[in-house]
């Protein structure tokens, strides 16, 4: 049974995924009452069966592509745990043959305490040293790299022969050299790891919030609307829905980490007057700056006959991330992805070959930048997203990275399908994004809303741009280091633990005024 709605807390958290699983963790560490809603479930972990699948693939719970995926733990329950940090140039301004991914206005260098802090917990195994890109640590990573199945080994030593630098994925996996829970199975990338042995914001971050007793959990329960005080600029508190209720919950702080999209839907549904500008819309810069990566699939063929089930997620090859002597703009990412039953979802009449494909290959992903600008994200029409557009693809550095993709593989001696497909975008970042100046942006450097005090947003809305590398790890960071900021300003606002009677019950609304 779900807890009671509290009628307040310190801080209340909207979304348990990367961002807001882990803010919601550093608040409740520090003290503050914290109280974290989640419009999605909790995934059951029953233990698999004698012969069953660790994993269950995310096509179990989310049948159709681009569905919302809602859940404690949100997207994270499915990830791969490739937790990557940004390169120090990202956090600049880059040029690209298609446009410029704009510059962030924090370094790599203020990040990079909150990178190791996350690293840590969420248990990264990594090795930078066989890295060209790596950027530059404070410390080694908490564990030694996965450890190759010897299929990937000699996948690994073959490439290695032709010079190219082979790297391991970082990743947040709780092997800790065969003493953790993991079984490094092959139902691990796009699957709900059911040992609980996949460092998720659920596992790393939820549960270990909840057991300092500071924090509360609100499964199945969506906000609808953030509260304002009477001056209409500051945050008060939200509108919370459970099934057909809605209750008015206070807040001396509200963070958002819905997520890209559902964040900026917030914060445009929550303006005091239909002919208002969303909150931190002053500028009109809300929902804009869409971005992510264009991803592409190939696949090297490794074996004749059929790998069988293998722990694939493995290798990265990065060497090509900012260009090279050929190509003087930045390319990005080859990695290995792990085995996912992709064939499932093709049309029947191509599902045999994908399959007998998938199973002698590698699948790998290409992942260049796609561009935010101005005019790409989402366009509203009163509360409602009317459309959105695609941030630029960036299709010179897409397709020149699959040909040097297969280029690298071949060198090898792997044949190599590379599908001709258009890129997808992955890994959205960007509608709320942080700056300075607000005609640019939605939230400051401290990811405080431009123009509402302590209302704050802490997921990968609030990225300027993507890099070409797996983001969650810099979402994570940013929600380290912005649950730092709400923690001195309220330390030194004495306002820590004084949550307003958090035991008195949320009223049921009426009226969607706070204070
Ligand atoms: C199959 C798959 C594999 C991936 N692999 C990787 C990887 O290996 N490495 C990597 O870095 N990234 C990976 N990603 C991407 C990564 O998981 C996301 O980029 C990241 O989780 C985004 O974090 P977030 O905090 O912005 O949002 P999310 O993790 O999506 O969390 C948002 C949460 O907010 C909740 N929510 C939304 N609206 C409301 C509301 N109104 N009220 C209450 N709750 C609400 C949702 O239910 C959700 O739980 C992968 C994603 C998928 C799907």
């Amino acid at each position: 049974m779900e807890p009671d709605i509290p009628g307040s807390c310190d801080v209340l958290v909207i979304g348990s995924g990367a961002g807001g699983g882990t803010i919601a963790l550093r608040l409740a560490q520090g003290g503050a009452k914290v109280l974290l809603v989640d419009s999605g479930g909790q995934l059951a972990s029953t233990p698999p069966g004698p012969g069953e699948p660790i994993g269950t693939y995310i096509r179990q719970a989310y049948p159709k592509r681009g569905s919302a995926v809602s859940q404690v733990g949100g997207q994270t329950k499915f990830y791969g745990g490739a937790l990557y940090r940004l390169r120090e140039r990202d956090f600049g301004e880059l040029a690209f043959a298609n446009g410029v991914s704009p510059g962030w206005p924090i370094t790599y260098r203020t990040l990079e305490p909150y990178y190791a802090a996350a690293e840590r917990l969420y248990g990264v195994h990594g090795d930078g040293a066989s890295d060209p890109t790596e950027p530059r640590r404070s410390g080694a990573y908490p564990y030694p790299p996965v450890p190759y199945p010897p299929e990937i080994d000699d996948v690994r030593r073959r490439l290695s022969a032709t010079g190219v630098p082979v790297t391991p994925i970082p990743r947040g996996l709780d092997v800790r050299e065969g003493r953790g829970a993991c079984r490094v199975c092959s139902t691990c990338d796009g699957h709900h790891c059911r040992l609980d042995a996949k460092l998720d914001a659920e596992i790393a971050a939820v549960r270990p919030a909840l057991a300092t007793g500071n924090a509360t959990l609100l499964a199945g329960t969506s906000c609808t609307r953030i509260l304002l005080d009477r001056s209409g600029k500051r945050a008060g508190g939200a509108i919370l829905q459970r099934g057909a209720v809605e209750y008015s919950v206070g807040a001396e702080t509200v963070v958002l980490a819905c997520g890209v999209p559902r964040t900026a839907q917030l914060l445009q549904r929550s303006r005091a007057r239909e002919s208002d500008p969303g909150l931190g819309n002053a500028g009109g810069a809300l929902g804009r700056y869409l971005g992510g990566h264009s991803a592409g699939v190939l696949f090297p063929l490794i074996g004749r006959q059929s790998l069988g089930s293998l722990h694939t997620k493995s290798f990265a090859l990065n060497h090509l991330y900012f260009g090279d002597d050929d190509w003087p703009y930045p390319l990005g990412v080859i990695q290995t992805a792990g085995q996912m039953p992709f064939w499932s979802e093709l049309p029947p009449g191509t599902r045999t070959a994908a399959r007998f494909v998938a199973g002698r290959a590698l699948t790998c992903f290409h992942m260049s930048e796609a561009l935010p600008g101005r005019n790409s994200g989402l366009f509203f029409d009163g509360d409602r997203i009317s459309h959105r557009i695609e941030p630029e693809m960036n299709h010179s550095a897409f397709n020149q990275l699959r040909r040097r993709a297969v280029r690298v593989f071949s060198a090898a001696g792997y044949l190599t399908i590379a599908p001709p497909r258009r890129p997808a975008l992955w890994h959205q970042t960007g509608t709320a994004r942080m700056g300075e100046d607000a005609a640019m942006s939605v939230v400051s450097p401290d990811l405080e809303v431009h123009g509402v005090k302590n209302l704050f947003v802490a997921d990968a809305s609030v990225l300027p741009s993507a890099g070409a590398v797996n983001t969650s790890l810099t979402i994570m960071a940013l929600a380290l280091r912005c649950g730092d900021h709400i923690l001195g300003q309220r330390t030194c606002g004495g306002a820590i633990g004084k949550a307003r009677a958090a035991s008195s019950p949320a009223r049921r609304c009426s009226s969607y005024t706070a204070g």
